[in-house]
């Protein structure tokens, strides 16, 4: 009779969008939230924590879940200064999408990294006395440290300033100039430096002021080599009616529909002002446009750091790529440059392009440029990261804008993560310490056996997969708290330390309990 040895470490493998190891307790005279139980590290073997939600997942693939890889992106984010809680939310949502592939049993590749080339990134380095690169080295190592205290388990991270980058961009420029799609030409027009991006007039407020920086865009005049957008229109078009998942969430999709109904203008990919980029091909007097350079981060990180890194081993390792998580900010990009920028260069199209919204302050646009950040560090250092990590994705419908206020996430964190799963899990872990050696064999056929507890919760977890699937996260978090509050009726009406304390016969059937409803085998 084949048994599955379960510890107590074993029941956080649902909770994707918390970190493995904190517990959170409930102390309503205190201010803020604690930690006060950790477990032991030995998590259960990757079959058992799989074996949940695998089935589905072998179904829809077609008996085979490792076949493709899983291949998700965060932004690669701009070194003009340290990140901020916008900046810790895409990768966090990034973080939980890949933890709930991997238990699928999907072969994961999370990719983010920082984008550190152009004229924002060399006027920040030179307004602090430092050489750019000196500077990109410190702010690129204040993302990492970040990732490290949210538990961000990313696969790759990529700095636009690795030469295996620079190699690829130049090979990209190659083709896409072989396709007959650069040329070179003079430009006139309006540029915000923060967007780094030349502006149409009629998107712009009063006295030509960028919506998103509120600061004035520049006029500028430059000859600069242009990428043929314009040439791509009708395939573009043609790629989204056909695939119309390529954009999500789907009210993103008009609106990528109708920039491109309105018309695609060629726009230039290179600088001949800048000097802190990478040098355009057979002509050293410019340097690449920073986000034509930026974008190919996502295909550049997938190869191996050695000197024969070249576009076509990074593309074989993994492009094209399962999902782009992104800001709505930065969607036009992403939408419309990147996928013809790709079909330029005979490049395979990422499957998924996800716009999230915006968390706000006052209305407006958290983001460095305008410096209305909240700081994540403070939260993380305050809270503990499950709490930072479970509040953004459970409080922020994803897609939609969100605002933080203090108040409400103590009231959630305490209620959702202290009172209902921490709770389930004190209660439940305390009597399995106290009463089995933290330790409890569960019987597979015991397992299986039908019970109604167990059939919600199998009904929840798949409601919970669902939504992960579909990258609601805020509806995931709520399943998996309906799962917190099934649990911990089951406990109220059994109440197993009752019969915990009585000894002998009730305390075998307490152990019962545990064994044939098999609440930590569900989690
Ligand atoms: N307020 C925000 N809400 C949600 N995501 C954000 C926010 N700010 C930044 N991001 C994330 O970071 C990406 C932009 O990265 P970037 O490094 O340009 O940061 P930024 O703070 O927006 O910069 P800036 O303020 O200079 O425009 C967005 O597409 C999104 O993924
Ligand atoms: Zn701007």
């Amino acid at each position: 009779m084949a048994a599955a040895r379960i510890n107590c470490s074993s029941v956080q493998n649902s909770l994707c969008f918390l970190n493995p190891l904190q517990y959170y307790s409930f102390n309503s005279k205190a201010s803020h939230l604690r930690t006060h139980l950790h477990f032991r590290r030995n998590f259960p073997s990757p079959s058992s924590r799989r074996a949940l939600f695998c089935s589905a997942a072998t179904t829809r693939n077609g008996g085979s879940a490792e076949a493709e890889p899983f291949v998700l992106t965060t932004p690669l984010y701009y070194v003009n200064a340290p990140p901020h809680m916008g900046s810790a939310y895409t990768t966090i949502a990034a973080d939980a999408i890949a933890r709930f592939q991997r238990l699928l049993g999907k072969k994961v590749v999370f990719v983010t990294g920082t984008d550190e080339h152009g004229e924002k990134i060399a006027a920040a380095a030179a307004s602090n006395g430092s050489a750019p690169k000196e500077h990109c080295d410190v702010i690129s190592q204040a993302y990492k440290n970040l990732w490290k205290d949210l538990d961000i388990a990313y696969d790759k991270f990529i700095r636009t300033t690795d030469p295996k980058h620079e190699a690829i961009v130049k090979e990209f420029y190659s083709r896409v100039l072989a396709s007959g799609d650069i040329y070179r030409a003079d430009y006139e027009g309006l540029y915000c430096v923060n967007c780094e991006e030349y502006k149409d007039e009629k998107e712009l407020l009063d006295n030509n002021c960028c919506p998103m920086h509120l600061k004035p865009c520049v006029p500028r005049k430059e000859d600069n080599y242009f990428f043929a957008l314009s040439k791509y229109q009708k395939l573009l078009e043609d790629t989204l009616t056909q695939n119309p998942d390529f954009v999500k969430p789907s009210f993103r999709l008009n609106e990528v529909q109708s920039w491109i109904k309105g018309g695609l203008r060629d726009f230039s990919i290179s600088r001949a002002s800048v000097d802190w980029g990478i040098p355009v091909p057979n002509d050293s007097k410019q340097t690449i446009y920073v986000w034509f350079d930026a974008l190919l981060g996502y295909i550049s990180a997938l190869s191996e750091d050695t000197k024969e890194s070249n576009l076509q081993k990074a593309v074989s390792s993994g492009w094209p790529a399962t999902l782009h998580l992104i800001g709505k900010d930065i969607l036009r990009f992403h939408a419309v440059y990147w996928p013809a920028m790709l079909m330029s260069a005979g490049l395979g199209l990422p499957k998924m392009v996800f716009g999230h919204g915006f968390l706000t302050k006052d209305g407006m646009k958290m983001g460095k440029s305008l410096g209305n950040t909240i700081e994540p560090n403070d939260l993380v250092s305050k809270f503990g990261s499950d709490a930072v990590r479970y509040f953004f994705l459970r409080e922020v419908e994803f897609g939609g804008d969100g605002d933080y206020s203090e108040a409400r996430f103590i009231n959630i964190v305490n209620a959702h993560l202290a009172n209902t799963i921490g709770n389930l899990l004190n209660r439940t872990l305390g009597l399995l310490k106290k009463n089995c050696q933290s330790t409890l064999v569960v019987d597979s056929s015991i397992a299986a056996v039908g019970t109604a507890f167990k059939d919600d919760v199998e009904k929840l977890v798949e409601k919970a997969r669902v939504h992960y699937e579909n990258l609601s996260l805020s509806s995931a978090c709520e399943a998996v708290l309906e799962i917190g509050n099934a649990g911990n009726l089951y406990m109220d009406e059994r109440a197993p330390w009752s019969l915990f304390k009585q000894g002998g016969a009730a305390a075998e059937s307490a152990a019962e309990v545990f064994k044939k409803h098999t609440l930590l085998h569900i989690f």
